[in-house]
């Protein structure tokens, strides 16, 4: 039996997971969950009936075809956007509306401030919270924060480049200041947003190598969007397939995606990782 026909969810309801089933039948509240999750702008509906729950600590990669919603639900977890109908909760409470420190988020190019040090970058998430009037620190607590700063950046591989531009940076750097710049506030979410779709394989390889060291060390819950299936099938807990179920040519704006595999991962199933060949293109097709 291939993964595909084990993990086939019905259309008419929500995808669950064994841990999702699990966590349904006690009485703690999920650290995420979707609740018949709605986005529509205008008439385009781009996401319809999702839902989903997520456990503190998982580690979830989004997969899907071009346009069909991850970036979206992204930016409702983080904050940006509210949805248009149904609930998305945190620990059984409405999500914060507004972004804030306990969700990081890195982009796949331009999440660093181009026109400060690698240090700076990071420094200034830490010193701005605390001194919002000035934007900087002075004395034991601006040495304390560039201390903070230093340490994190030496872990992600930067320790040698602290007072560099991001100019002067090569793609993989950047990638790794904006996963220090995120780590650093210690948030309890990281959503990350094809993080690695600009790198070459073998960088990848060691940023997956990084990623995967920092979740361990921080048990982060982590949201990664990934066109890259072995990507998606190698790095996570869970791999989220997001598409539509229902089509109308006449009107292709007129139904959204959802959840339409949710597969838990393991060393047996990621050995034998597959998807429909069809979805599989649709996935990596940009
Ligand atoms: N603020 C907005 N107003 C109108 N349409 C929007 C807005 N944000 C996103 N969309 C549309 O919603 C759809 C989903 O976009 P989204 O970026 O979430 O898809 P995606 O699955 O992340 O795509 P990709 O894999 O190509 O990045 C697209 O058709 C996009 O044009």
């Amino acid at each position: 039996m291939t993964l595909f026909s084990q993990h086939v969810v019905p259309l008419s309801e929500p995808a669950m997971t064994d841990s999702s089933a699990a966590a349904s039948g006690t009485s703690t509240a999920a650290f995420i969950e979707a609740r018949n999750l709605w986005q529509e702008y205008g008439d385009l509906v781009v996401l319809e009936r999702l839902n989903i729950k997520v456990d503190e600590g998982e580690f979830c990669t989004l997969v899907g075809a071009s346009g069909c919603g991850k970036s979206t639900f992204l930016r409702m977890l983080l904050g940006q956007e509210r949805p248009s109908r149904g609930e998305l909760l945190l620990n059984g409470q409405a999500l914060p509306n507004e972004p804030d420190p306990s969700r990081g988020v890195v982009f796949q190019r331009y999440s660093v401030f181009p026109h400060l040090s690698v240090l700076d970058n990071v420094a200034l998430g830490l010193e701005l919270p605390r001194s919002p009037v000035l934007g900087r620190l002075f004395g034991a607590a601006k040495r304390e924060a560039r201390e903070r700063a230093a340490e994190i950046l030496t872990k992600v591989g930067l320790g040698h480049a602290l007072n560099k531009y991001p100019s002067a940076l090569s793609g993989g750097m950047q990638q790794r200041l904006a996963i220090a710049q995120a780590v650093v506030m210690q948030p309890r979410m990281l959503l990350l947003d094809e993080p690695f779709g600009a790198l070459d394989p073998g960088i990848r390889k060691d940023m997956h190598a990084l990623l995967l060291e920092l979740w361990q060390e921080t048990r982060l819950t982590v949201f990664m969007v990934t066109h890259d299936l072995s990507e998606g099938f190698s790095l996570g807990t869970r791999l989220l397939v997001f598409d539509k179920v229902r089509h109308d040519p006449q009107a292709p704006n007129a139904y959204g995606a959802r959840i339409t595999y949710d597969i838990p991962l393991n060393e047996a199933r990621r050995a034998q990782a597959q998807l429909p060949s069809e979805l599989a293109e649709r996935i990596a097709a940009r």
